[in-house]
């Protein structure tokens, strides 16, 4: 049987790539003569209905269990669903590839309660640039959250640093009950479950000496930084995730997000952009 989950491949000169149709999620990014840098599971099981992991996810219209903290699917269902493939455009003088997808509610199962247009743009090239352009075109303003959840590769979690979010302020979702502080030391990957979420618009760089070379995510629209790693723990008991593999990724969400959900009168639209570039060290 023919798979229904569609990969579009990207090899564009400066990079190679690929995109799902299902939830318009890139899940590789490789620019040449560098190691992945976007990780995914070595196995990773596709299942209607669930969302891809590893890549980038898209948590839309909602983050985790949203405003009400009950909200389902986790995240959203845009990540769970097909997105309408609009367009595909390979720039050879820049070397880049752009792929456009839309998304509109009548592609969901059960009805988010109000109606949008959704645009996720994915350019391939020595630079990865992902933006989610979401317009109101219901007749009443609207509140939604939304994320691009990245799954950044590296050589070993417990020996990266990640630096831009000092002094900024976070809510720490590890305990019980979330917690509230400011960051002042450096954030600790060492097998517990790192899930932090900064009022930050600033670009993270994530050291890494394994690799020799750091990732710089930068981005646009964004009020939210999220850091996650599920720890080793998590490693083990995390649908798509093995024994080990929080040594091999964490995730930079670029998100708005609770305080900083986006408000959107009918026919306005935001758009939260993130790019990646990768240095040597
Ligand atoms: O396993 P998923 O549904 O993809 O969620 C993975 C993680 O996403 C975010 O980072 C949340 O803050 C975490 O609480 C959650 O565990």
């Amino acid at each position: 049987m023919t798979s229904r989950f569609i990969a579009r491949d990207v090899a564009c000169g400066s990079a190679t790539g690929r995109i799902y149709d299902y939830g318009a999620q890139v899940t590789a990014w490789q620019p040449r003569s560098e190691a992945p840098v976007i990780w995914q599971p070595a196995s990773a099981p596709l299942t209607e209905g669930k969302p891809i992991r590893g890549g980038i996810p898209v948590c839309f219209p909602w983050f985790g269990a949203g405003d009400t903290g009950e909200r389902q699917p986790f995240h959203g269902p845009a990540r769970r669903v097909r997105w309408l493939l609009m367009d595909s455009f390979l720039d050879e003088a820049n070397q880049t590839h752009q792929l456009t997808y839309r998304l509109t509610p009548r592609r969901l199962e059960d009805p988010v309660g109000w109606e949008f247009e959704a645009l996720l743009s994915a350019t391939f090239g020595k630079q990865l640039e992902v933006s989610l352009s979401v317009t109101n075109t219901d007749t009443e303003p609207v509140v939604f959250e939304e994320a691009l959840h990245t799954y950044v590769a590296v050589g070993d979690a417990s020996r990266v640093e990640v630096l831009g979010l000092d002094d900024d302020d976070f809510i720490d979702f590890t305990g019980e009950e979330p917690t509230r502080g400011t960051q002042s030391l450096e954030l600790a990957f060492d097998g517990n479950e790192v899930n932090r979420l900064f009022s930050s618009t600033a670009p993270v760089t994530v050291e890494d000496p394994n690799n020799a070379r750091r990732i710089v995510v930068r981005k646009s629209g964004s009020a939210n930084t999220l850091v996650w790693n599920p720890g080793a723990e998590g490693s083990r008991t995390r649908a798509g995730l093995a024994d080990g593999d929080w040594k091999k990724f964490l995730c930079i969400v670029s998100a708005n997000c609770k305080d900083d959900a986006v408000s959107l009168e009918p026919g306005q639209t935001h758009v939260l952009t993130q790019t990646l570039s990768v240095e040597h060290l």
